[in-house]
């Protein structure tokens, strides 16, 4: 592990190790960190997640032949319905582990699906043998809208496919044990339902099912997994500055007060949607009460020019790019930026499970130095609120903007500044990497950092931070003029429309809290539209 050792990074990891954090954490002390906001969850009820490392060797035993069975019984997909902390670790380890999984090893693949864009759960929908998938309903509250009218649609579609007969052992709930989900499973309307732990929150939750069942069901080797984590808590229990959660923690806290609040992980390119996962953690956790540690993730390869002060670096030095990584470290540390590099204590991918709870515990200390009570999310509620109202009223349509206008306004700003791109639109490589060349033509031009996401993904991680962190983001709302009509079963809105509604909801309630918000309507051909503008914007 190597640390800038500035004084003020220094002086933060002594603080945390003289106020014995370490321990006092694990002891569930909540004077660590102010008190949560009106309605949030006290610290009390939230550090279960400290003791899932020890306990994943159980959960490990317990799901130890679910894949096997899942193959005997003739499933080939598992698909995931959920968002934010319910759905981020599959995707993130789908993303790790797609070789494995794709070279037939385990015989399962594993599908995150946190969108309700018409296009995109066609395309997923049509491209799965329904009666060979088993569907996890994956929602800690059971309320979240998203995987709702996503199950109603697995259904209503195995209901109505030919080859097969709707089947309740194709559905699996992981909810708390005391949720509107949860009487529908106790009713019987699940093959299985796994309880949740109740004093996790969701961003923390990536060791308990949530994470792992999904997991093992493709294969994957929890108790490997377990072994990392356990591990890595065990590093992270000593007060001490070998402790490697406090460590990153205070590295980030310090900068973060230094003015360099923009978190820039880089990673190879394997490790991209843990990026993700990673900017779900930090960005609801700390971007409240006009604060916040801005995850900048995935962003393209720039220039040490195109960096401006507002920032600091964490190189995450694991997978195929490592000369890469180790170039730009060295590059990073010429020219003074402050990096942090971690590097896992081997290139086993199931390491990435002691990673998430360095990552867990780094939040945890970041917030008491910054002062900021990590385990709410006050704002998320009201771009919800806002968008069920919305959908009540079909013919408010967004106000759009014309994408060049857009990018003009947009580069008229410099840092310490932000833009903060989403994008209401089908997911696909092609898009992103779109996306991706738009994000480094605007650093270039400004010097500003880009935040990327895909919505709703966006509303259940970095929204919270855009809505409740400082107000300093320009945002470029992407929607796509025309959504395709597929209707959400029982209900008198179509998943475009849902779609829509919160687009429109997210972008008033960001607007109204002080953000300057661009949305943009794009065509049939959205990835065409972007390279354009994007190719005018370098001119
Ligand atoms: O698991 P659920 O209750 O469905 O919640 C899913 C997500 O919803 C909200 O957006 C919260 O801000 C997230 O922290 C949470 O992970």
């Amino acid at each position: 592990m190597g640390i800038d050792q500035n004084d003020a990074v220094a002086e933060a990891l002594r603080r945390l190790v003289s106020d014995s954090f370490a321990t006092r954490l694990w002891q569930r002390d909540a004077s660590l960190w102010p008190e949560p906001s009106p309605g949030g969850d006290p610290a009390s009820n939230t550090l279960g997640w400290l003791d899932l490392p020890m306990r994943l060797s159980m959960l490990g035993q317990q799901f130890a032949d679910l894949n096997s069975q899942l193959v005997a019984d003739g499933f080939t997909d598992v698909v995931v319905l959920g968002m934010g902390g319910s759905s981020m670790t599959p995707l993130a380890l789908s993303n790790l582990f797609e070789d494995s999984i794709a070279n037939g090893s385990s015989r399962i693949r594993l599908h995150a699906l946190d969108t309700v864009n018409p296009t995109t759960v066609s395309k997923i929908t049509e491209n799965l043998d329904l009666s060979k998938t088993l569907v996890f309903v994956s929602s800690k509250s059971g309320t979240t809208i998203e995987p709702l009218t996503l199950e109603s649609h697995f259904r209503a579609a195995m209901e109505s496919s030919p080859s097969s007969s709707m089947n309740r052992k194709n559905f699996v709930a992981l909810t708390d044990p005391d949720t509107p989900l949860s009487e529908r499973a106790r009713a019987g309307e699940f093959g299985t339902w796994v309880a949740t732990p109740e004093d996790v929150g969701g961003r923390f939750s990536a060791l308990c099912a949530f994470g792992m069942m999904p997991a093992a069901a493709t294969g994957i080797n929890v108790r490997l997994f377990a072994e990392s984590a356990a591990r890595m808590a065990q590093r992270c229990s000593v007060d001490s500055e070998e402790n490697p959660g406090l460590a990153l923690g205070a590295f980030m806290a310090s900068n973060a007060l230094d003015g360099r609040d923009k978190v820039t992980l880089i990673t190879s390119s394997e490790y991209s949607m843990f990026g993700a996962w990673v900017d779900q953690l930090l960005a609801e956790s700390t971007g409240k009460n006009g604060k916040g540690l801005i995850p900048v993730t995935g962003e393209p390869v720039l220039k040490l020019d195109d960096f401006d002060s507002d920032r600091q670096f964490i190189v995450f030095k694991t997978g195929e790019d490592t000369d890469r990584l180790s170039h730009a470290i060295f590059a990073l540390r010429s020219s003074d930026h402050p990096v942090f590099v971690i590097e896992p204590q081997s290139a086993d991918k199931h390491e990435i499970a002691g990673e998430f709870f360095r990552w867990q515990i780094a939040t945890a200390a970041a917030s008491s130095l910054m002062d900021i009570y990590p385990f709410d999310q006050p704002d998320v509620e009201s771009a919800k609120v806002k968008s069920r109202e919305l959908l009540t009223d079909l013919r408010t349509a967004i106000d759009s903007v014309d994408l060049n206008e857009a990018l003009a306004e947009t580069t008229i700003h410099r840092a310490p500044k932000y833009v903060a791109i989403t994008a209401f639109l089908p997911e696909s490589e092609e898009l992103t990497a779109a996306f991706a060349d738009l994000r480094k033509a605007i650093s270039q031009k400004t010097g500003m950092a880009t935040t990327f996401g895909y919505g709703p993904r966006y509303l259940h991680s970095t929204g919270q931070l855009y809505k409740g962190g400082p107000q300093n983001a320009i945002v470029l709302g992407f929607v796509s003029g025309i959504y395709d009509h597929l209707a959400v079963p029982d209900e008198s809105y179509t998943f475009g429309q849902l779609t829509e509604a919160q687009a429109g909801g997210d972008f008033m309630v960001m607007a109204e809290g002080g953000q300057k918000v661009l949305p943009v309507k794009l065509g049939v051909d959205p990835a065409a539209e972007l390279s354009t503008a994007t190719q005018q914007l370098i001119e």
